[in-house]
């Protein structure tokens, strides 16, 4: 059964089209993610779920209930921002306590759920400070016990890692993911960052310029890319045309574009005299001159000019590595199997 349904969602403003056709539904308890650049209609969507926007066309179900002509007020959605939108004159406390004053749950209930909330985002020793004496991540966490509290039907949160500087973020990923798995809540999670859709969705939409380009699991979408713009944007990925990269291969490839990961290329020094090499018949192999070497953490990234692109490799940097030199000619091979076709 689908606990959210979004069906042909169109939207425009001013005559300009914004979303067109939208259509997906959320499992009881699933995280998805709205994954788009600026500007693709994420933000718009999630107004359109929330009632904030009436929709040009389609309806929004949620529990099989039509929820589209429904005030905003009424949906129970609790929603975490951006930016943390605590009440600044009121406590950790208080601020996750809100929600539920205003939908009148009696004094042992809101005692009881605000301790939980508390609890869940391991904060209880924080419950009488006030928002500014807490850290940026913590204000995070405090807004999320706050839409979590009053039991929303659906939680929907709105880039809310973005103005957190990069270590927090990093930090605060995989525990908000945490934090609402043991919450049970349903939610969309909208962001233009695809390392955090990958880390907290169960499932990823990629969106651009108001349709979605693919659905599918984090998995699905980070090996399998179905066009250029989803292995565009997924990032790392190498695009080229075979006329691009002059490609030697028992398998001719079709005149389009293709996209590989840099993880899955292997590169041997060519040693004088010894050009010749080979004919995997499982791979395409090419020849290339390292342009520049750079440490990523562990993992060593090479630029190698193969033809007219300029391609990516990625080899880890483990104990004893000997990495190549910019300057060094290698053989590169590409695995048949690790060719995506996305033109
Ligand atoms: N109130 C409005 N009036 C007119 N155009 C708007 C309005 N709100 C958004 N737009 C336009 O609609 C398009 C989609 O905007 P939206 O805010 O939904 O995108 P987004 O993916 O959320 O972007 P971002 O990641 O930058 O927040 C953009 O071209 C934007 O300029």
């Amino acid at each position: 059964m689908s606990f959210l349904k979004v069906e042909k969602i169109s939207h425009h403003y001013d005559n300009k089209p914004v979303l067109h056709d939208i259509s997906f539904s959320l499992a009881p308890n699933e995280i998805l993610s709205i994954l788009g650049p600026s500007g693709c209609g994420k933000s718009t969507l999630l107004k359109i779920i929330t009632g904030l926007i009436q929709p040009a066309n389609g309806k929004i179900y949620l529990e099989n209930r039509d929820i589209t002509d429904l005030p905003p007020q009424k949906r129970e959605i609790g929603i975490v921002f951006q930016s943390y939108a605590l009440f600044p004159n009121l406590n950790v406390f208080a601020n996750i306590a809100f929600g539920l004053k205003m939908k009148k749950f009696n004094k042992q209930v809101i005692q009881e759920r605000t301790l939980e909330m508390l609890n869940l985002i391991d904060l209880r020793e924080k419950a009488y400070c006030l928002p500014h004496q807490l850290s940026g991540g913590e204000q995070q966490r405090v807004a999320l016990a706050r839409a979590l509290a009053p039991y929303p039907r659906l939680l929907l949160l709105d880039e809310p890692l973005s103005a957190l500087d990069a270590k927090i973020r990093k930090n605060l990923r995989l525990e908000l993911r945490k934090i609402i798995k043991a919450a049970g809540a349903t939610s969309i999670f909208v962001t233009h960052d695809q390392e955090e859709a990958m880390l907290i969705s169960d499932r990823i939409l990629v969106m651009n310029e108001g349709k979605i380009e693919q659905e599918g699991t984090p998995e699905e979408i980070y090996t399998h890319p179905r066009n250029l713009f989803v292995a565009g944007f997924i990032g790392n990925y190498n695009l080229f045309s075979p006329a691009d990269i002059g490609e030697i291969g028992r398998q001719k490839l079709e005149n389009t574009f293709y996209a590989v990961r840099p993880e899955t290329i292997n590169i041997y020094p060519c040693h004088e005299g010894k050009e010749a090499f080979p004919l995997h018949p499982h791979s395409i192999i090419c020849k290339g001159k390292i342009t520049d070497v750079n440490m990523s953490g562990n993992i060593v990234v090479y630029s190698i000019a193969v033809g007219s692109s300029l391609i990516r490799v990625d080899k880890l940097n483990q104990a004893g590595y000997e990495y190549l030199k910019p300057g060094t000619r290698v053989i590169v091979e590409i695995p048949y199997q690790a060719l995506h076709k996305v033109g």
